[in-house]
């Protein structure tokens, strides 16, 4: 059991350290100036925000999307979170850094069984139209890996990147709830087959990073900064 333990942080800190090259510090350094900007629930109110770099997050209701954000965004309760799947229901705009700020991060309703049509819609609309925007970041949870939807969804970004050369947004997997592996036995070579799966349908997709959100210690959290860093030209 100690051993597995042992192994699995060993995995973790490895695909850490591949992160750690450069720091996102200076763009989310002062988490109090993140601000709500706009909830948008149809595509006629999805504020037109000039100018600032953007990312969103996508993924199955419920896999922890709202809850990363907080993380990365340095505060507890910026964004609503609830055990129960088919919590968020608009696309919520906020942004981060003092006034003008730096980049905006979107948080989307969650796909899937829980998910509603008329969000997945608002949200297709979002990435077909949305010119500032810099990466779209798949979370899927490091318990489950992904299932069919999932992989619809993967297919069809990776198609659209591939299309555009990845001249309009590039795409990044996130795993959520890895401390929920710690103790499987298997954990490591089950974050990996997860890696591989999203390898196979999604090529252009940039290797997942793995996430602790929620508990303390956080895991990742310093990674999925820098990643948005990067797609924003901030780093
Ligand atoms: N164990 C664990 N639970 C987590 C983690 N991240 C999120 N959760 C839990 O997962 C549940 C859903 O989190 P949310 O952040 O609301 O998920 P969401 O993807 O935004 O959900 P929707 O808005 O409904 O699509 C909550 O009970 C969180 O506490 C994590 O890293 N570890
Ligand atoms: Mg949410």
């Amino acid at each position: 059991m100690l051993e597995n333990l042992r192994h699995t942080y060993r995995a973790l800190r490895t695909t850490r350290r591949c992160y750690s090259a450069h720091s996102a510090a200076s763009v989310f350094s002062d988490s109090r100036t993140a601000e709500f900007l706009a909830a948008a629930v149809s595509p006629a109110s999805i504020p037109q925000l000039h100018g600032l770099p953007e990312i969103t997050v996508t993924g199955r209701a419920n896999v922890g999307k709202s809850t990363l954000l907080n993380a990365v965004l340095g505060r507890a309760k910026l964004l609503n979170v609830s055990k129960r799947a088919g919590r968020t229901q608009s696309l919520n705009f906020f942004r981060v850094g003092a006034q003008p700020g730096k980049l905006v991060v979107v948080d989307a309703p969650g796909y899937g069984a829980r998910g509603r049509q008329e969000w997945g819609d608002l949200f297709n609309h979002y990435l077909r139209e949305r010119k500032q925007l810099r990466r779209v970041f798949l979370l899927f949870s490091a318990k489950h890996g992904l299932n069919e939807v999932d992989r619809a969804m993967l297919r069809l970004l990776n198609e659209e990147c591939q299309a555009t050369g990845g001249t309009r947004y590039t795409l990044q997997a996130i795993l959520t709830k890895a401390d929920t592996v710690l103790d499987m036995k298997d954990g490591p070579s089950h974050i990996r087959s997860i890696q591989k799966d999203i390898f196979d349908t999604a090529p252009t997709c940039l290797p997942a990073i793995v996430t602790t959100a929620s508990k303390h210690p956080h895991f990742g959290i310093e990674e999925v900064r820098q990643s948005i860093a990067d797609a924003c030209g901030l780093a």
